[in-house]
């Protein structure tokens, strides 16, 4: 392997498009796609179907060419580098394990694509099967059968095989796509725990944002072949970049906003007061602008305590708070997603504990805080 550029990031796409040969000439799988990646980070690349996820891999891997742009490892551009010459590990959504062999015979399968004179006699090579069963959580599962394992067995024999060959970084397409929700919670903790563990670099890709954000150091969300945000989860989590990402992240609550005055947003429920209303994002601004009111903000009292009025412990200009139907309650396990029906506007989501919710049915009258909404700005590709 040539030596690594100090500094470089271990992987960089600097402006990469990908056209598929067969796909209409403004047909774009990936455009103008700029992407780091550290040594020891975990990034996920979120999006819905479609966005471009596996092609990225797939461009990253050397399984495609970019029409445009350039594929760096370690500073070097991959561009006349082979598959096998790259140094990294695909693993595949369907995690395509060779159904005949046993699970260690998957794994050494791994092994096999390291270099000739890299190669480890059988002995060793065993015991780097052990080591690695030991890791992802099979140990004493070698000579298993594998179309005897469940499917998070299987799952986690692909995940060895795809490290057996110490890949410099690791790619996961779709890692936990195919388990059960009740698995997939449980198998992206361990991942994370054996990436840390072992200073993995993973670029892995998911539509799934609740295992992107517990596997990830980073996140970037990708749509119709473009990134629209990239950060922290907590950073994504909290500040969703546009309508589009607050929306994939699951929150319903978002409005166009007419105007922001005194701190306060004309939306379609009515005035909503806005955080930090000294921040510049809250001043007039162009139309375009969104509001998003996370459930936790959307605060809920029976209606006859003072709907139309402004709320008794608010400021005497406080916006007046907004009549609104229970229409539906959802269990959540810790608490109750309600929805209810305003008497203006579109509906919301409200969150409750369990004794606090009121039942479907009720009349009640809703409040916001401020700390819990967030202004959004819509991008041209960025319809709601
Ligand atoms: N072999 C191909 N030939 C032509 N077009 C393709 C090919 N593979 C993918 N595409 C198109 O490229 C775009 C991006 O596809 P890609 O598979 O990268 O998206 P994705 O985000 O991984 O989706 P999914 O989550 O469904 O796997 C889509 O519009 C898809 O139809």
């Amino acid at each position: 392997m040539p030596p690594a550029a100090t500094d470089a990031p271990l992987l960089e796409l600097r402006h990469v498009s990908a056209r598929y040969p067969d796909a209409a000439p403004d047909s774009y799988a990936l455009r103008d796609v700029d992407l780091t990646v550290h040594a020891g980070e975990v990034v996920t690349v979120l999006g819905p179907s479609g966005g471009g996820k596996s092609t990225l891999l797939r461009l990253v891997a050397g399984l495609e060419t970019p029409s445009a742009g350039a594929v760096l490892l370690d500073g070097l551009d991959q561009r006349d580098i082979p598959t096998h010459r790259r140094g990294v590990g695909l693993m595949f959504q369907d995690h395509a394990l060779f159904p005949q062999r046993d699970v260690a015979g998957n794994i050494a399968f791994g092994l096999g694509t390291r270099r000739r004179g890299d190669r480890p006699d059988p002995t060793e090579r065993r015991a780097v099967v052990d080591r690695l069963l030991d890791l992802v959580g099979l140990a004493g599962y070698a000579d298993r059968p594998v179309a005897a394992l469940s499917g998070g067995e299987q799952q986690r024999v692909a995940l060895a095989r795809a490290l057996a060959p110490g890949p410099r970084l690791l790619m996961l397409d779709e890692p936990l796509g195919q388990l059960d929700r009740a698995l997939r919670e449980r198998l992206v903790l361990e991942l994370r725990e054996l990436f840390v563990k072992l200073g993995t670099t993973v670029l892995a890709v998911t539509h799934d944002q609740g295992e992107a954000f517990a596997m990830s150091d980073r996140v970037v969300v990708m749509r119709a072949g473009r990134v629209v945000q990239s950060g922290t989860p907590q950073e994504v989590w909290l500040r969703p970049a546009s309508p589009f990402v607050a929306r994939f992240l699951g929150f319903d609550n978002v409005v166009p906003v007419r105007r922001i005055q005194r701190g306060v947003a004309e939306t379609p429920w009515g005035p909503v007061p806005v955080a930090d209303p000294q921040d510049p994002d809250a001043a007039p601004g162009p139309s375009g602008r969104h509001l998003l009111v996370r459930p936790d903000g959307v605060l809920l009292a029976p209606a006859d305590a003072g709907a139309g009025q402004p709320h008794a412990d608010g400021p005497a200009d406080a916006p007046s708070a907004l009549r609104a139907t229970v229409v539906a309650h959802t269990f959540r396990g810790d608490h109750v997603g309600i929805v209810l029906r305003p008497e203006r506007g579109p509906r919301l989501e409200a969150a409750a504990r369990l004794r606090d919710a009121p039942p479907e049915g009720a009349t009640v009258t809703v409040r916001f805080d401020p700390a819990e909404t967030v202004l959004l700005h819509a991008s041209p590709e960025d319809s709601p």
